[in-house]
């Protein structure tokens, strides 16, 4: 899945303030693949001179240009000139682009109609043309599995197993075809990761770490606690996560929004210091500029919180991101000053949003980490996943035990927290600790979320339609009417109109505090569904409630949002701000924290896009109050689990799902698959 398109704008941000907005459809059925090369003019995505197996699954869709290309350029470099092989190479290459790490060829058919599907409706937006879900890809001929994998292990283009030959561009093992960087990629991340898993624990005092464990992580009524109809918090798995630091050199925490994950990160770190430091060098990282931010200001809060001692043990650890943490170098994405020759100094590397970490980084982290490094792993595995190939997160947790010994180690510590249940047993000897208590928000918010997390589209829609304070339904047909859509309306006019006015009488604060109060989310970037469309509609509401904006590229009241990272201004792709008057006649962008916001001249400001709307992918890694998620037809592909748990986790009080009953099953039962070989035993 690629990031939303980044209009840069560094003049002034065109809003699509002309597109007048029409209600219509965001349900019906998907856009059929146009048939490609048959508009007259010359089709980029076709690819000159294909052999005629390839040039079959390039017209479909299946295949873009640049997939048959790398294919036929290998095949004539090795002297394979088998079509199938190639056939298979371009997959896996195809397979790269759409987040996988190799093509698993058992499956490759179905995951191809699904590509081949997404690809024409993010390229091709428009009224449906053809029947729904029609699997173009699946009536290609596809050859028969046997004499396929026959002829891929017997390819000069390719390497088999684990131990054949280094020199060759593609690699088959265990009936999954790598391209063999992304190979190596994931053999570094397993042999890393169950290095560490296997490794020695650490030597701790264990009554001391047990009375640090429970002084940090109390079994207490708490005032912030928010856990439904009791105020009581088990501390259990957050006692497992920290004990799990302190003895082994991988800890995966994971947990969904407001289970504690950052709370537990903070009290670990004092938990560290106290049983294995003193001064332990700590680094804080995140895959984003932003959510780094994020994570340096909610470990500040809780430790401010903190007794003396506790706040000079921990002190102040900056967050940066992985890249910066490991030495980027401008003009190569792949090679950092920190690597397994020049190693990280750090003794405990915290890592924030791992779900959006892809495997080729993960690899680099990995390896640029001294043996004797604690490494925390945490996020949400039920998330959406990395832009870039890999579900590094999704899979460590979903492996095969690796070591045995951590349960009985962390038993000697904290006996009582050790769970019972095999499946949390399971994970557990992989350093696995899942949070699952929801302190921030509502029972009900959270009962979604875990509804649609375990793939139960009957709980997941009685709670939609039980229509609580948390949670609402609004069941369309297949075609939206204002009717459908007037809750919607209303709370992005008045957000809009909170945020117009406070930016207009020059308050920064207010108008920040506005951008967070609704979001309108959707799955798609282009098309009837898709984030253009609905932004230009909410836009024209807006404008209706407030009258005509000030002349100008950047009227007060504006929503912004960064595409681009900037070092000048500190400003990071994904932030967002809002245009406020400056009180003398021009203007500011306002961002960041609304008791201290950051104020930036619209000429200094990196490429930016108006945020009327955005994808649900965009809108990871943050939160706000209620939530509005139009959701495309039940044959988008992009309409998946994980897209919907993340857009339901987005809101702190209220989501509001439109859409069909049609739609949200097919969102809950169709879980993102990602090929990759880190789920299997080699
Ligand atoms: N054990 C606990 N008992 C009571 N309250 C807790 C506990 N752990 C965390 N909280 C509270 O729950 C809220 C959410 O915690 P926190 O921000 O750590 O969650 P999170 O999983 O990091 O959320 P997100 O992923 O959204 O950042 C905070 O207000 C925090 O103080």
């Amino acid at each position: 899945m690629s990031a939303e398109p980044t209009t840069s704008r560094t003049a002034a941000p065109t809003t699509g303030r002309t597109a007048r907005p029409s209600t219509g459809p965001t349900t019906g059925p998907p856009a059929r693949p146009p048939a490609r090369g048959t508009g007259g003019g010359v089709d980029p995505g076709l690819a000159v001179a294909a052999r005629p197996l390839l040039a079959q699954f390039n017209v479909a869709g299946v295949l873009d240009a640049a997939d048959v290309h790398v294919a036929d350029r290998l095949g004539r470099l090795t002297g394979e000139s088998d079509e199938r092989v190639l056939l298979a190479v371009a997959l896996a290459v195809r397979g790269v682009r759409a987040g996988a790490v190799c093509v698993d060829l058992a499956d490759a058919e179905s995951l191809a109609v699904a590509d081949a599907a997404d690809e024409v409706q993010a390229a091709a937006p428009g009224p449906a043309a053809g029947p729904a879900g029609e699997p173009v890809a699946g009536a290609l001929p596809w050859p028969p599995i046997p004499a396929w994998s026959a002829a891929i292990g017997a390819s000069p283009l390719v390497a088999v197993g684990v131990d054949g030959p280094a020199d060759r561009p593609v690699r088959w093992v265990g009936g999954r075809l790598y391209l063999d960087r992304y190979w190596r990629h994931e053999q570094v991340v397993r042999r890393e990761v169950d290095g560490r898993l296997a490794a020695e624990p650490f030597t701790v005092d264990t009554a001391a770490l047990a009375a640090a464990v429970h002084r940090h992580f109390p079994d207490a009524a708490r005032p912030d606690a928010r856990v439904g109809a009791s105020a009581t918090s088990d501390n259990s798995r957050q006692r497992l996560a920290a004990t799990t630091a302190a003895l082994s050199r991988v800890t995966v925490l994971t947990g969904g929004p407001g289970t504690g994950k950052t709370t537990t990160i903070a009290r670990l770190l004092a938990v560290l210091q106290e049983v294995a430091g003193p001064d332990l060098r700590v680094a804080l990282a995140a895959p984003t500029g932003k959510a780094a931010a994020r994570l340096q200001e909610s470990i500040g809060g809780v430790v401010r919180g903190m007794d003396e001692a506790d706040r000079a043990r921990v002190g102040a650890p900056a967050a940066t991101t992985i890249h910066r943490l490991l030495g980027w170098r401008p003009g190569s994405s792949t090679r950092f000053r920190h690597d397994a020759a020049h190693r990280l100094p750090h003794d405990v590397v915290v890592v924030d949003e791992t779900s959006m970490v892809s495997l080729p980084l993960m690899a680099r982290l990995l390896e640029a980490l001294r043996p004797q490094t604690r490494l925390v792993l945490v996020g949400d595995p039920d998330q959406l996943a990395s832009v870039e190939a890999g579900a590094v997160l999704g899979d460590l947790v979903r492996r095969p035990p690796v070591a045995d010994g951590l349960p009985d180690r962390l038993r000697a510590v904290v006996p009582a927290d050790v769970p019972h249940a095999p499946d949390d047993l399971t994970v557990l000897r992989n350093g696995v600790v899942r949070l699952t208590e929801t302190y921030r928000y509502g029972a009900r918010l959270g009962r979604l979320a875990e509804a649609i997390r375990q793939g139960d589209a009957e709980s997941a829609l009685a709670e939609l339609r039980a229509g609580s304070d948390a949670a609402s339904f609004v069941e369309t047909g297949e075609r939206l009417t204002d009717v459908d859509l007037a809750g919607v309306r209303a709370d992005v006019v008045a957000t809009g109109v909170a945020l117009t006015g406070a930016a207009r009488a020059g308050d920064a604060a207010q108008a920040l505090r506005a951008l967070e109060e609704h979001r309108l989310l959707l799955a798609h970037r282009r098309g009837p569904a898709g984030v253009a469309h609905w932004a230009a509609v909410a836009e024209e509401w807006v404008a209706e409630a407030v009258g005509p904006a000030a002349d100008g590229p950047w009227p007060p009241g504006l929503p912004l949002l960064v595409t681009a990272n900037d070092r000048d201004t500190g400003l990071y792709n994904g932030d967002t701000g809002v245009v406020v008057a400056d009180g003398a006649g021009g203007t500011v962008v306002a961002f960041g924290d609304p008791d201290q916001p950051r104020l930036v001249r619209p000429h200094r400001l990196p490429a930016v896009q108006p945020v009327h709307a955005m994808t649900v992918h965009r809108g990871q890694g943050s939160q706000f109050r209620r939530v509005s998620v139009l959701l495309p037809p039940p044959g988008s592909p992009l309409l998946t689990r994980e897209l919907l748990y993340t857009a339901v986790t987005r809101a702190r009080e209220h989501v509001r799902v439109v859409g069909t009953e049609a739609a949200v099953r097919a969102a809950v039962g169709r879980p993102i698959r990602r090929a990759s070989g880190l789920q299997e035993p080699l």
